[in-house]
């Protein structure tokens, strides 16, 4: 799951850079990351690849929260009417929230952390 995450990790950076404000401004183009947690897809039902860590993906998935992929769907209809660019969301169980992590700082956050 490393190299899985650190990806993740990565086109997240990216949409969140991507879609900052001051692109926005720039393109009027929005960008929007999608977080979904456990779907089943074709992906999650894949167990091929855990070689000796499938016993503890199998602890993992049995208590998690889980949500079929046209729950995603709809949830991603109802962020796309509200969200932000530059913001990230989660889907959980069907449920769309804001990640606190990618709220903006303020202007004078900024500047005190530029030029304190
Ligand atoms: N299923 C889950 O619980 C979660 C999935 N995700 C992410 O959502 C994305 C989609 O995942 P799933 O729908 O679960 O996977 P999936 O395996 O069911 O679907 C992936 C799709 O991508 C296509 N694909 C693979 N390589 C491609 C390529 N080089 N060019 C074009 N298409 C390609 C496959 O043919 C397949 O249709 C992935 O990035 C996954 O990491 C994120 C969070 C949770
Ligand atoms: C409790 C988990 C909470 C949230 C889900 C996460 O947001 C996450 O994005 C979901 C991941 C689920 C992955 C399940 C199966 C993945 C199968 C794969 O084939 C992934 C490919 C490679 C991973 C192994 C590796 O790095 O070699």
């Amino acid at each position: 799951m490393v190299s899985y995450s650190s990806s993740k990790y990565a086109s997240s950076t990216f949409s969140k850079s991507l879609g900052h404000p001051y692109n926005f401004k720039r393109t009027g183009i929005r960008i929007v990351a999608l977080c979904p947690e456990l779907t089943h897809t074709a992906m999650t039902a894949k167990q091929t690849v855990w070689g000796d860590q499938l016993e503890d993906y199998k602890k993992v998935i049995k208590d998690a929260v889980w949500q079929e992929p046209d729950e995603v769907g709809k949830a991603v209809v109802q962020i796309f009417k509200i969200a932000d660019s530059g913001t990230a969301w989660r889907i959980s169980g069907g449920k769309h929230t804001l990640a606190p992590a990618y709220q903006y700082l303020t202007d004078e956050e900024i500047e005190k952390a530029l030029y304190m």
